[in-house]
This record gives C-alpha cells, sequence and structure tokens, in this order.
C-alpha cells in the first residue's frame, strides 16, 4: 500500500488563473475616423465602427489561502476588469479562472437600492447574503455603527454622500464571512478612521483563512493590508511579488 500523502505545509491555492485574456467589443460613433484610423478598424453598419479593447494580455497567477493582494496600476491597466473576470461578472475571450469558492466582490459601484432607507438596504443586503431576519436584527446595530451612519440610517440612500454609501456598503459586505473578498476602490471614497476600521476588517478576513484582492490607488491602505502586491500595466502582470518592492518599482516606472 503507498504511504499517505503527507500534507506539505503550503498554503492552498485559492483563485488560480491562468493565462486570462479579456477583449471588450465597442461599437464607437461619433468622431470621424482618421485615413489611418480606417485602415486598421473594420467598418460595420452605418458608421459604427466596432473596436476591440485587449484589456488583459495573458494574466496568469495563483492567489492562496491567507493572501491579501494588493493590485496596482495606472487608470485603464486592467484591474476592474481582472478583479470582474475573477468574480465571474465579466467573460474571459481565452485562458480560465479556478475559484475554489465563489468570491464576493465589493465595489463602489456595487448595487444598492437608492430610493430605500439605509435599515431597508442592509436587510435587504442581509437576506441577499443569505441570513434569517433573525440573524440580519442580531448584526443590524454592529453594521449601521461600523458604517458610522446611524443618523441618516432612516433616510433613502439617495441622500448620502459617495462616502456614506460607500460605508454602509463595505459594513453589509462584512457581515458575512467571505473566503474570497474583492475590494474595488471601495476604501477610496471613505475617510481616514472608517479607512482604518475596514482595513482592520480586511486584515481579519485574511487572518481567518480568507483570500482578500484589494484594487487601490492608496500605495498606503496597499502597504497597510497587503502582504503580496500585483502590478498591472495596460493588460499585461508586469510584477508579482512583497508590497515594498512592486511598490518601489511601480513609482520608478510613474517618474520615468
Ligand atoms: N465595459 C467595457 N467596455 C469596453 N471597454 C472597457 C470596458 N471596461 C473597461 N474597458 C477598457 O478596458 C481597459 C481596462 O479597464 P479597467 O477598468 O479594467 O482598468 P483599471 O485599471 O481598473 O482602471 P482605473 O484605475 O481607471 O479604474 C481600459 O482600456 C478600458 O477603457
Amino acid at each position: 500500500m503507498p504511504p499517505p500523502v503527507k500534507p506539505t505545509g503550503d498554503r492552498a491555492p485559492v483563485v488560480i488563473v491562468d493565462d486570462v485574456h479579456v477583449e471588450y467589443k465597442v461599437f464607437a460613433t461619433g468622431k470621424r475616423p482618421s485615413a489611418a484610423d480606417r485602415k486598421s478598424l473594420k467598418l460595420r453598419g452605418r458608421g459604427k465602427q466596432m473596436r476591440t479593447v485587449h484589456a488583459l494580455k495573458g494574466v496568469s497567477f495563483t492567489a492562496k489561502q491567507n493572501d491579501s493582494i494588493g493590485i496596482i496600476g495606472t487608470n485603464g491597466s486592467g484591474k476592474s476588469t481582472l478583479m470582474r473576470a475573477i468574480a465571474g461578472l465579466t467573460p474571459t475571450s481565452s485562458g480560465a479562472i479556478y475559484s475554489q469558492s465563489r468570491p464576493s466582490l465589493l465595489g463602489v459601484g456595487a448595487a444598492l437600492l437608492k430610493d430605500l432607507s439605509g435599515e431597508r438596504n442592509v436587510i435587504l443586503g442581509g437576506l441577499a447574503m443569505g441570513f434569517t431576519m433573525e440573524e440580519i436584527e442580531e448584526r443590524y446595530d454592529e453594521v449601521v455603527s461600523f458604517a458610522g451612519i446611524e443618523k441618516f440610517i432612516d433616510l433613502p440612500m439617495r441622500a448620502y454622500s459617495s462616502g456614506m454609501t460607500a460605508r454602509l456598503k463595505f459594513a453589509i459586505a462584512s457581515m458575512a464571512t467571505h473566503e474570497i473578498l474583492i475590494v474595488d476602490e471601495a476604501l477610496a471614497v471613505g475617510d481616514r478612521k472608517f479607512r482604518q476600521r475596514s482595513e482592520a476588517r480586511i486584515r481579519d478576513i485574511r487572518d481567518n483563512a480568507g483570500t482578500v484582492f484589494l484594487v487601490s490607488h492608496s500605495m498606503q491602505s496597499i502597504k497597510d493590508t497587503c502582504s503580496r502586491v500585483i502590478w498591472l500595466d495596460q493588460g499585461t502582470l508586469i510584477m508579482d511579488g512583497d508590497p515594498d518592492e512592486v511598490i518601489r518599482e511601480y513609482h520608478k516606472a510613474q517618474d520615468k
């Protein structure tokens, strides 16, 4: 009989991104294309041109248990596209993404119902995440005080500032325990105190064997929460490693 396989002590892979490409096909209208553009673009329909934006070009990496991975890169480098692909919201054009459980994407754009009060949104968000009314009641006060919006909780969310909305969204999402949590710039709109609280929450998730992806333009938030950083540029993975090292190289490239 073969000896039992010994655990290697390595952390388990949670998300595998294997040579992922994402292409968006968009119809561009309006501006008349230049002669050079006309040569390189396929013209379809009446004056409409179909353009392909190659947002991710063969990205590969493996995220493990307890990783908290910061994703950095200039505007349009493919960060949100990569997160949406991992969350299963944007299809890949080629390559594959395997994940151990369903990742939750927490982004500034995630849906809350603007015409309903904060209170209703907490309840709806809780139900959507599979909590019973009783479980939501138990957590309700903590969610509202974490978001720090006690005075506004009975007002429609239309009346909230973008920072207040982001705080409530983060508080609702963090009611649940996430094995894989993706936070896309949600922290950027909160104030300093809230940012510290939510960063602590991210560290908690990571310490409880979860895996966190954090997209941010704030290198401080990344340094404070991430154990690893991936730098994307024009859809290509440039560097993947220690936060200080990757951020140093990223800044060097920016200064050129
Ligand atoms: N729905 C879409 N349709 C067409 N093109 C898109 C779409 N979403 C993103 N793109 C394009 O894909 C590329 C990558 O965009 P993405 O939003 O992933 O970048 P990002 O790194 O998150 O940028 P930012 O820092 O500005 O948020 C850009 O060129 C963008 O114009």
